[in-house]
């Protein structure tokens, strides 16, 4: 029946809703498939992506082959994972040799490289950006962060022994720009972006050309090139559909036809309206990689950092921090999502989608494990898997005018928020207030805009009393919500002991995620005491106990 002759063939999914829908099923939403097992085009193929066989009958009749070509070895006709390697993980010609030696070690794998920019390039992009504003165009050459990029790419590209040609355009251009921003004296989110993508476009050129001159051959890509499609919403786009087979389309194509290792821009791509430069938010890298995971329909994702994976809390905050070994994608998503600067918070829906599993490693430390993170993962033992501190967080206590008993009060604070387009984190209510975040993360700065806070209470005051709180942060405690009374118990053994008044409590609807909101200058101290008590001492030991000053577990003291 089935013969065993393996095929590469693109496949005009959209020309059959069935297929498509099969093929979502199966979290392939590559159109390029690898079919193992073939009949015939109309009826029962049976595909496979990478090393993972999906076994599917699919009764497609109206699929489209587009194209095919037998291949004597099947397991070089795919990518197989996606590496993607931040700003600290490049920041200077040594680290650029090491994430070369660091990728050609894996000599199983065929990957996609994301990169971001250089170091702290993108932030030094943005504040030359702000400079140029104000400057006058006669002094743009001597803005310092423009001296600093321009001598860190040239001197990484002249130690790496590659020609300084494959940046010498964009050098120039980034000039140019800046001339014209200091010209118009403004810096549009538009132009914000076009801006930044100079740090990603830079350190891929310089990062193909080193790879091709070691011998590795390699390819460099723009994302908003190859069909990275998106809102245009400068600054923060989101990625839209089309996005996936067109990259796959690229991405794949190319290999087959040509077999190097894509060089891929992180955190850019194109508008679909405007065609012009977008960006998908801060640390927007991960977010390439994983969509560019869920494209091909790849084996595993990985995003190397500077730290053992993701750890129990910010290492900034508390350098005892210790690596957090397993973690579902919808915890990590919330830990993201409350600000945990080492992911993305979209980064995680293309993975979730595809079902693809995100490894998070430290490229300064190889063989530590990392933190690998999948749809499920054993919870029985999980008490408190992190603790995530968002600071300079607005925070506002909405009273209803009315009486109790009134209704549709909810319905019309939140039609406000709606209308104005600014969303909440964290909420609490009763039948007559409500206190609530605001999220700030929408924001390029991250910081709500004074306006636009003004803005809010003058509407809200229409129906409300409302006290504006600033300075609050959100402290997030992710980890198992089945086990909330010993978790609530702790922290509140913690607080109390500490002094720390809470002015807020939310258990989200995610079962992951209990959120306390405290003052912004007793937040890390509050984050150190909370870890030293979970994660520095044995949980289950904890009841009958209590945690002293310092953080660490005693028993208590009228006992
Ligand atoms: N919970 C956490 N786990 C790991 N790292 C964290 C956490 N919270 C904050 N960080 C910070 O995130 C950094 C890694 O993220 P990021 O700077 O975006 O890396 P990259 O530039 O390599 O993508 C770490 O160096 C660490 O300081
Ligand atoms: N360079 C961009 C995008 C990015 O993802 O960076 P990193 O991977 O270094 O966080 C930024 O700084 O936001």
């Amino acid at each position: 029946m089935e013969n065993t002759l393996h095929f590469s063939a693109t496949l005009q999914a959209a020309a059959s809703p069935v297929f498509s829908k099969r093929m979502n099923k199966m979290h392939c939403q590559s159109l390029r498939v690898q079919m193992v097992n073939y009949n015939s085009v109309a009826t029962n193929l049976t595909l496979s992506r990478s090393n993972r066989v999906l076994k599917v009958s699919c009764e497609a009749a109206s699929v489209d082959v587009l194209e095919m070509n037998k291949t004597e070895n099947q397991a070089e006709t795919q990518l197989t994972c996606v590496m993607k390697f931040g700003g600290s993980s490049l920041a200077s010609a040594w680290r650029m040799r090491e994430v070369a030696e660091l990728i050609l070690s894996f000599r199983n794998e065929r990957p996609v490289i994301v990169l971001s920019a250089m170091g702290k390039t993108t932030n030094k992009l943005l504040l030359a950006g702000e400079k140029a504003v104000s400057c006058g165009v006669t002094n743009v050459d001597s803005i310092e962060e423009l001296s600093i990029i321009k001598e860190l790419h040239l001197r990484t590209a002249k130690e790496l022994g590659v020609d300084e040609s494959v940046i010498a355009k964009h050098l120039e251009e980034l000039e140019q720009l800046l001339k014209g921003i200091a010209m118009m004296k403004e810096l549009t989110p538009r132009t914000k972006d076009y801006l930044v993508s100079f740090g990603e476009c830079m350190s891929t050129r310089i990062f193909a050309a080193y790879m091709n001159k070691i011998g590795a051959k390699a390819r460099q890509y723009d994302a908003f090139k190859i069909g990275f499609i998106t809102t245009d919403d400068f600054t923060n786009a989101d990625i839209l559909e089309l996005t996936y087979p067109a990259v796959a389309q690229s991405l794949h194509g190319d290999w087959i036809r040509d077999p190097a290792i894509p060089i891929v821009t992180g955190f850019l791509g194109k508008g679909w309206r405007s065609c012009a430069i977008t960006t998908l938010g801060r640390g927007g890298s991960d977010l390439t990689a994983t969509t560019i995971g869920k494209a091909l329909g790849l084996r595993e994702i990985q995003v190397w950092k500077d730290v053992d994976g993701v750890l129990t809390c910010d290492p900034n905050i508390y350098p005892l921090a210790e690596p957090v070994p397993y973690l579902t994608f919808d915890e990590a998503a919330e830990l993201a999502y409350f600000g945990a600067q080492v992911l993305h918070p979209q980064s995680m829906r293309p993975a979730r989608e595809g079902d693809i599993p995100v490894r998070v490693k430290n490229s300064y430390n190889s063989n530590a494990p990392g933190t690998l993170i999948t749809r499920t993962r054993d919870m029985s033992k999980a008490v408190l898997t992190s603790i995530v501190l968002k600071r300079n967080v607005t925070m506002l206590d909405i009273v209803s005018t009315r009486m109790l008993g009134q209704f549709g009060f909810l319905a019309k604070v939140f039609s406000i928020f709606e209308d104005l387009g600014i969303s909440v984190d964290v909420v609490a209510t009763s039948e007559v207030s409500i206190s609530l975040t605001l999220d700030p993360s929408k924001l390029w700065s991250r910081e709500l805009i004074q306006q636009e806070l003004d803005h809010v209470v003058e509407e809200l005051e229409k129906i409300a009393v409302v006290n504006v709180l600033q300075h609050r942060s959100i402290i997030s405690l992710n980890g198992n919500v089945q086990r909330s009374s010993l978790i609530l118990e702790k922290v509140f053994n913690v607080l109390h002991i500490k002094g720390i008044n809470v002015q807020m409590i939310s258990q989200g609807a995610s079962k992951v995620n209990i959120s306390l909101i405290v003052n912004d200058d007793e937040a890390e101290q509050c984050v150190r005491s909370l870890h030293s008590a979970f994660f520095e001492s044995d949980v289950s030991e904890l009841d009958g106990k209590c945690v002293s000053d310092n953080g660490s577990v005693q028993l208590r003291s009228e006992e």
